[in-house]
Order: structure tokens, then C-alpha cells, then sequence
């Protein structure tokens, strides 16, 4: 066997033991992880119904390969305006629990931004009702194919700000997440275009989402000078965990590193916005190894082409981790769930209970 078919088999062994490991998954935008095949589908609705006005054009966004951070938002964009229907918002919800429910993630947060539309009848509230229909939705299916799926998908949901939204709709948000509790909405997320929006516009809402006893997390050090004051001032807020945290000065890692807040991070994003320069220089490798709480996730795994199994692949080959390694980073991402403690006990007995087979 030639060395580079040797490699190919290695790599071939390594994906299949990630996406047979059982995940975690704490950092996913619905809307950012659509399949590529739904969205054109969906164009073409549109198309026929004459909602869009150039299906050519939306074609063309949907399948460029590369994207810069400022493209992925012209994209979201395009994607906003094909998923304005609630039965979209439910089936593409619904095709992305199944998707990753069909690599083994045993628990997924979401996280999506609550949108009305005038147009469309749709309010922050139906918007979030038709999320849920699409869980509820995909774990019928997924009950009914159980074998395939031996430990099922636990869903929870996040509400996201955007950072374009003001104070008042930002409140709204988090008004919402906290009557939609009992349905499994178990956080609140900051993201949206880091060049866009002030952290000052978001504190009184994250801050009263806390007092109500909801964890936030934070979309965190995306770009490098947009506002240089915003990474100490989310440092400084103390969120429950950090979004990607790329781009941070020296004294700021210093920091980090001494309040241990876990890091979501999402390799393949982050090198195909520019966030980090290369896989070399990605902050996962020293953080790793001084034993950071570190979580591994996709961000969008439909518009970065991507999925957990090869994020996990991506961080053995390029940090030297061993299939144990793997194993252990995805049973420590238990810890930092924001669901209910029983939850949290039922993914450790699924991670305990397969544990001998991957010492
Ligand atoms: C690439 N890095 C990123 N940085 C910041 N925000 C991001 C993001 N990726 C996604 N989003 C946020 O998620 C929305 C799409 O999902 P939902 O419509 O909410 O389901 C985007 O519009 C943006 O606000
Ligand atoms: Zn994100």
C-alpha cells in the first residue's frame, strides 16, 4: 500500500470512529445548517411563487465554497428570506436534529434568533413554536427508527440576540425564553455580525436573563479591532460559556484563562471566516493543553459544509489527540450543558456506559 493510501485509510478509520462516538453538541444556528439540497428546494419554491426575484443569483450564493465572515452574513441573509414560512422553520429544524442525530450526538443545543415577519403572520413567539414542532417532529421519527440511533437526541434550545436588535427587542427575547422554559428553551445566545452593534445595546438583557436565572453564552472576539473594549467587557460579565473567543490580547488570554469559562470551538468555522489564521495557530492547542474547559462544535454546519464527526477528526489530526483523547473530551462536555441536572446524569451513565470500549 502506497503512503497515501495508507493516510487515506487512516483517515477513513479515524471518521468512522468519531461519528460512532457518542457527542455532544453545544453550538449550532439552525438557519446556518441547513442541507445544502433543502435550501435550493426552497429557493425554487420561492422561485415558483415568485417571492425571490433572481433564483439564478440565490442559486449561485448557496453553492459558493469559501466565504468570508462578511459573505456568511450576505448568506444568512439569503437564507433569512427563504425561511420565512413556519412549515420551513419546522422542516428544517426537524433535518437538522436528524442529522446530527444520524452521527450520534446525544444532546443538541440550538440556538436560534426568535424573527417575526410582518408578511408572513410570523411573531418572535410562532417563530419559536414552529423550532418546536420540528423537535417534536424529528424525535417521532427518530423514535420510530431506534436502532438506528441506539441513545436517541436530547434537544434543548437557545434564544439568540442579534446584535442589529435594540435593548427593547433584545428584553423581548429573553421575556420569551423565559415563558418557553417548560418547552425546553434553556438559555439565551448573543451573535450576529460582530461588526455590527454595541455590547451596551445587549447588558440590560443578558444582565435581567441571568437575575431570571437563564445561562447565557456569548458570540466572543470574532474580529480583531471592531471594538477592542467588548472582549473585556464580556470577560468582565462573566457569561456561563464563550463562543468561538479567536481574537483576544495578551493580557485578555491571561484572563480567560484564569476565570475557566468553557470555550465552544468551531475549527472549521473559524478558519474559513478568518478568525484564525490556520489550524497551527488555533488557540484550541494551547488551551488543550493546559486543560481548559473546551468544548468541540460545528456553528453552521450547512453553510461551512461541515459536521461534528470530522470537527472531532480535525482535532486529533492537527493537535496529535488520541481516540481516547476524543473520547474524553466529548464525555467533559457534559459539565457544560445548560439543561436540567437529571439530563445531565443521563448523558454521564450513556458516557460511563460505553466508556470500556474506548480506553
Ligand atoms: C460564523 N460565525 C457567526 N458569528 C456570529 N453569529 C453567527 C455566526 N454564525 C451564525 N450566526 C448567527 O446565527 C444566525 C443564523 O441562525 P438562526 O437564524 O439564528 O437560526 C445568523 O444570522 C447569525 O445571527
Ligand atoms: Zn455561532
Amino acid at each position: 500500500m502506497s503512503s497515501n493510501q495508507e493516510q487515506h485509510r487512516a483517515r477513513d478509520i479515524l471518521v468512522r470512529y468519531c461519528k460512532r462516538l457518542p457527542k455532544i453538541e453545544l453550538h449550532a444556528h439552525p438557519n446556518g445548517s441547513i442541507r445544502d439540497s433543502t435550501l435550493l428546494e426552497l429557493a425554487q419554491e420561492h422561485d415558483q411563487r415568485g417571492t425571490i426575484s433572481s433564483y439564478p443569483n440565490v442559486r449561485e450564493i448557496i453553492l459558493k465554497e469559501d466565504r468570508s465572515l462578511q459573505e456568511c452574513f450576505k448568506l444568512f441573509d439569503v437564507i433569512h428570506v427563504l425561511t420565512t414560512d413556519h412549515s420551513f422553520i419546522t422542516r428544517i429544524t426537524k433535518e437538522v436534529i436528524e442529522d446530527f442525530a444520524a452521527e450520534n450526538v446525544v444532546y443538541l443545543e440550538l440556538r436560534t434568533t426568535p424573527k417575526s415577519n410582518v408578511l408572513t403572520g410570523m411573531t418572535k413567539r410562532s417563530y419559536v413554536e414552529a423550532v418546536l414542532a420540528g423537535i417534536t417532529k424529528a424525535n417521532l421519527v427518530l423514535c420510530e427508527n431506534h436502532q438506528l440511533h441506539a441513545h436517541g437526541i436530547q434537544v434543548r434550545l437557545l434564544l439568540s440576540i442579534d446584535r442589529r436588535e435594540t435593548t427593547d427587542q433584545a428584553i423581548e427575547t429573553v421575556k420569551l425564553a423565559l415563558e418557553m422554559k417548560s418547552h425546553g428553551v434553556v438559555g439565551i445566545d448573543l451573535s450576529g455580525n460582530p461588526v455590527t452593534g454595541n455590547w451596551k445595546t445587549f447588558l440590560p438583557a443578558l444582565t435581567y436573563a441571568r437575575q431570571c436565572g437563564l445561562p447565557v453564552t456569548l458570540h466572543c472576539g470574532e474580529v480583531p479591532v471592531h471594538n477592542p473594549d467588548e472582549v473585556e467587557e464580556m470577560l468582565a460579565f462573566h457569561p456561563d460559556r464563550l463562543g468561538h473567543a479567536c481574537v483576544l490580547q495578551e493580557s485578555q488570554w491571561e484572563r480567560l484563562h484564569n476565570l475557566r469559562i468553557p470555550v465552544e470551538v468551531c475549527f472549521t468555522s473559524n478558519l474559513r471566516t478568518g478568525c484564525v489564521k490556520s489550524i497551527c495557530d488555533h488557540h484550541f492547542a494551547w488551551l488543550y493543553k493546559t486543560h481548559y474547559p473546551l468544548v468541540i462544535c460545528t456553528d453552521d454546519r450547512g453553510v461551512f459544509s461541515t459536521n461534528l464527526s470530522s470537527e472531532y477528526a480535525i482535532a486529533a489530526t492537527s493537535f496529535d489527540l488520541s481516540e481516547h483523547d476524543l473520547f474524553e473530551l466529548a464525555k467533559n462536555a457534559t459539565r457544560f450543558i445548560f439543561a436540567e441536572e437529571p439530563l445531565k446524569r443521563h448523558l454521564d451513565r450513556i458516557f460511563a456506559g460505553v466508556e470500556p470500549n474506548y480506553r
